[in-house]
C-alpha cells in the first residue's frame, strides 16, 4: 500500500495512536508540565475535530507521583514505582480530562498489562472497549497498569505498549512523541548529530549508534523506541518519531522527525508478543533434526530434539531456540518448567508417556507458540 510508505500516510490516516513520553510531559523539577500537556491536547483535539480517531498512550504516571510523594527522583524499585504510579495516574488523567474538556472532547482511561495483549480473551476485551470508545467519539487515554503490574509482566516501557495498542486497534499510523526530533545519526548530545528523515527498512540504520539511557525521567531511550518501530512497521503500521513540540507539523505530514515505512504485514497479537517478548527466560539447544524441523515452519518442538536447556523458567515463559551452530532459530513459549526438563530431554514421546504418565507426552513448544527468528 503506497500510503504506508510515505509521510502522506499521516494526514490521510483515519485512526492513529499517539504516544508521549515522560520526558515531554515533565519539567526540570520532575513534576508534570501542564503547559506541555495542554499543548499536546490542543493538537490532538484539532485532529479529533478534523475526523481522525485518536488513541493517546501516555507515560507520566510515575513522574506525576514524584512531587506529591516528596521523592527526590524517579524511583527505580518496583514497589515505589507502583506507589508513585498509583498516586500519579489519577492526577495525570484528571489533567487530560480537564484539558480535553476545554476543547469539548471526552476521554476514557484504559490501563493495560502485557497479559491483555497476549491472552485471547483479554485481548478481545481490550479491543472491544477501545473500539467502542472510539465509536462514541471518545479519546482513549492508555497507560500501563503500573500500580499492579509485576516485574515479569511489565511491558518494560510504553513505547512497546504503544506499538501493541496500534496493532490492537488496527491503527493507520503510530506517532511516537519524545524530547528529540526523530532519530539522529548519532545521539543528539554529540556534536554534528543530524536528523534522519526517512527510514525505508530498519536494516538501513543498523549502524546508527543509539543509547538505552533515556532522559532523567524517561525509560529506555532510543533503543525501546526502535523496538517499538520494529514491532509496528513489521506488522503493518508506519511510525513517525518526532519531538512533542512538533506534534502538529508531524500530523500534517511536514518534514519533521523520522518516518519509518511499513516493512511487514499484520500478524496475530500472540505471535507479535512472542517475537518481541519483553524478556526471554532461557534457551533450548536443538539437535540438527529438530532445528531443521522448526525452521521448516510447521513443526512443534518435541523433547526428543533438545540436547540441553539453560535458564530458570516456568511453563508459559518465552525462551530462545538455538541451533547446533549456536544461532537463535526461533522464539517460543515453553510448555514445561525448567526443573522438569532434565527428565524429559532427548527422550521419545511414547517413552515419556510410559515413564511419566499422560501430560508428559505433549510438545515442549507447540508450533502455535513458536515464531521463527528473522534473518
Ligand atoms: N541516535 C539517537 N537519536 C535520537 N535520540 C537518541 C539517540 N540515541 C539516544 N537518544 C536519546 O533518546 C532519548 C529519548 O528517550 P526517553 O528519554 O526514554 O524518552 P521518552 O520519555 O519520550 O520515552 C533522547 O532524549 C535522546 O537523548
Ligand atoms: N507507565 C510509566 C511510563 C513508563 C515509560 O515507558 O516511560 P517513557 O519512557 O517516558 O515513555 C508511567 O506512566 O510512568
Amino acid at each position: 500500500m503506497i500510503l504506508a510508505r510515505t509521510r502522506s500516510a499521516l494526514p490521510a490516516a483515519q485512526r492513529i495512536v499517539v504516544k508521549i513520553g515522560s520526558s515531554s510531559l515533565t519539567g526540570p523539577d520532575g513534576r508534570l508540565d501542564l503547559e506541555a500537556l495542554r499543548g499536546l491536547v490542543r493538537v490532538l483535539a484539532a485532529a479529533h475535530e478534523g475526523g481522525t480517531q485518536v488513541v493517546l498512550v501516555t507515560s507520566g504516571a510515575v513522574a506525576a507521583g514524584i512531587g506529591p510523594l516528596g521523592l527526590a527522583a524517579r524511583p527505580r524499585d518496583l514497589a515505589t514505582m507502583q506507589a508513585a504510579a498509583s498516586v500519579g495516574q489519577g492526577m495525570l488523567v484528571a489533567r487530560y480530562t480537564e484539558a480535553f474538556a476545554h476543547h469539548g472532547v471526552r476521554v476514557g482511561q484504559i490501563l493495560l498489562t502485557a497479559e491483555d495483549t497476549v491472552r485471547r480473551l483479554r485481548y478481545k476485551n481490550a479491543q472491544r472497549a477501545l473500539t467502542r470508545l472510539l465509536a462514541l467519539g471518545v479519546v482513549p487515554v492508555v497507560n500501563e497498569n503500573d500500580a499492579v503490574t509485576t516485574d515479569e509482566l511489565k511491558f518494560g516501557d510504553n513505547d512497546r505498549l504503544a506499538a501493541l495498542v496500534a496493532h490492537l486497534v488496527r491503527a493507520d499510523a503510530l506517532v511516537l512523541l519524545t524530547d528529540v526530533d526523530g532519530l539522529h545519526d548519532r545521539p543528539p548530545t554529540r556534536p554534528g548529530a543530524r536528523r534522519i528523515s526517512h527510514v525505508g527498512d530498519l536494516a538501513e540504520i543498523a549502524d546508527v549508534p543509539v543509547t538505552s539511557r533515556g532522559s532523567a525521567v524517561g525509560t529506555g531511550g532510543m533503543v525501546t523506541k526502535l523496538e517499538s518501530v520494529r514491532i509496528a512497521t513489521g506488522s503493518g503500521v508506519p511510525v513517525l518519531l518526532a519531538a512533542a513540540s512538533n506534534a502538529a507539523r508531524a500530523l500534517a505530514g511536514e518534514d519533521v522527525g523520522t518516518f519509518f515505512a511499513v516493512t511487514g504485514r499484520r500478524t496475530s497479537a500472540r505471535r507479535l508478543w512472542i517475537a518481541h517478548a519483553a524478556r526471554v527466560r532461557g534457551r533450548l539447544h536443538l539437535d540438527d533434526g529438530a532445528a531443521r524441523a522448526v525452521l521448516g515452519g510447521r513443526a512443534s518442538l518435541l523433547p526428543a530434539g533438545v540436547t540441553r536447556a539453560e535458564g530458570e523458567f516456568d511453563a508459559g515463559d518465552a525462551v530462545e531456540l538455538v541451533g547446533p551452530d549456536g544461532a537463535v532459530v526461533a522464539r517460543g513459549l515453553v510448555a514445561f518448567d525448567s526443573h522438569e526438563l532434565p527428565a524429559l530431554l532427548g527422550r521419545q514421546t511414547a517413552e515419556l508417556r510410559e515413564a511419566l504418565g499422560e501430560g508428559y507426552d505433549r510438545e515442549l513448544v507447540h508450533r502455535d507458540d513458536l515464531v521463527l527468528e528473522r534473518r
